[in-house]
């Protein structure tokens, strides 16, 4: 496999960032696979350690807590840079319709975020029963106010209102969601640049950019075809020079198609869905799914689960991201960055 391997050389930057998690692992022209061992042997021991290694590997886990840690410090620091440079402070407004409990916590998720970096948040939580008449006052409302430079409207609206007309309401220049359609349209041609890529997909490729993982020329599926998380991706791997194919519902051999990926992206929200036999050895993964399964020896009593088969995957492929702590924290840390460049770009400030 080490010819197929699709890892590149680290930059410095990958080589701090895998030097501080959790597996201890030669980057190099070889395969990255390594033994089972959940806990990292010392590094003095490695030779040896690897030496022996002949049968179960493990996958590199892909650490987004971390990642999204590492940005969120630097996004911090540019914030405090353009305050001081020119006395603005980013500020982003969130819009939450409704009292879907997973909506409010991932609302208050992004808040938390804000304040730790230095953005400033308005947050407007309206009942379910506002009209789309009033979400698109709030809306215009955001979009003249100089102190907004993001705005960003949660999703899922309840089902009385026009998705299509709320998202289309909001200023491009201000869709740190990029979810509007000149951003979307923007990212599916060549030689146009969106104002905003969508938080998630955008996380996705940044973890790979930062564990050193090449995609360009190398074979990426795409599980899911969603407006906000599949279709993006795929046109963003595209954009990296991956050979790009969408596996949905309506997809006849979708685990034979998935077994040729070199890179698979997992959005479709189907609980441990892809196992281990659809998987090619030494692929990486990058799971989107945050599913809640019933776990009655959680205090919660449900734990989250990813589209993927961890258990399974991590056994064949050779990187994996896990969740909780993968993609979900790196959502967050793309929409600070997205709300930084947007008070840029509105203030000439680079
Ligand atoms: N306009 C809009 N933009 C969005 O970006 C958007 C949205 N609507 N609607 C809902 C989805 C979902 N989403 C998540 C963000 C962070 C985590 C996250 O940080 N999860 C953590 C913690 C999970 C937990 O323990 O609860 C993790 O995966 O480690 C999850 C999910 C953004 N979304």
């Amino acid at each position: 496999m080490a010819s197929s391997s699709i890892f590149n050389p680290p930059s410095s930057t990958t080589a701090l960032l895998l030097r501080r998690t959790r597996h201890p692992i030669h980057v190099g022209p070889t395969s990255l696979r390594f033994l089972t061992s959940q806990s990292a042997p010392p590094s003095s021991h490695l030779v040896s350690f690897a030496a022996s290694a002949t049968e179960a590997s493990v996958a590199k886990v892909i650490d987004g807590k971390l990642v999204a840690k590492q940005i969120r410090d630097e996004i911090a620091a540019e914030v405090s840079r353009m305050k001081e440079a020119v006395g603005v402070i980013p500020g982003l407004a969130v819009i939450l319709v409704g009292d879907r409990k997973d909506s409010a916590t991932y609302v208050r998720n992004k808040k938390k975020a804000c304040e730790s970096v230095g953005i400033n948040s308005l947050e407007v939580n309206l009942p379910a029963d506002t009209t789309e008449e009033q979400v698109l006052n709030y809306i215009s409302g955001y979009n003249d106010d100089p102190s907004v430079h993001g705005i960003l409207v949660q999703l899922p609206l309840p089902s009385h209102m026009n998705e299509q007309n709320v998202l289309n309401a909001v200023r491009i220049e201000k869709d740190v969601d990029g979810f509007h359609p000149l951003n979307i349209g923007r990212l599916a041609m060549r030689g146009r640049e969106p104002l905003f890529v969508p938080c998630t997909p955008k996380g996705c490729i940044e973890l790979l950019h930062r564990y050193g993982i090449s995609i360009k020329g190398k074979r990426a599926v795409v599980i899911g075809r969603s407006n906000i998380v599949g279709m993006p991706a795929a046109l963003l791997l595209q954009r990296e020079d991956a050979t790009v194919s969408v596996v949905h519902s309506r997809t006849s051999n979708p685990e034979e198609i998935t077994r040729q990926a070199d890179i698979i992206i997992a959005a479709v929200g189907q609980p441990n869905m892809v196992r281990g036999s659809w998987i090619k050895p030494d692929a990486v993964i990058i799971d989107v799914g945050i599913n809640p399964v019933d776990d009655p020896s959680s205090s919660r009593g449900y734990k989250l689960v990813g589209d993927v088969c961890y258990e399974e995957a991590i056994k064949v492929a050779s990187a994996i991201t896990p969740v909780p702590g993968g993609v979900g924290p790196m959502t967050i840390a793309m929409l600070l960055q997205n709300t930084l460049t947007s008070a840029k770009r509105i203030n000439s400030f680079q």
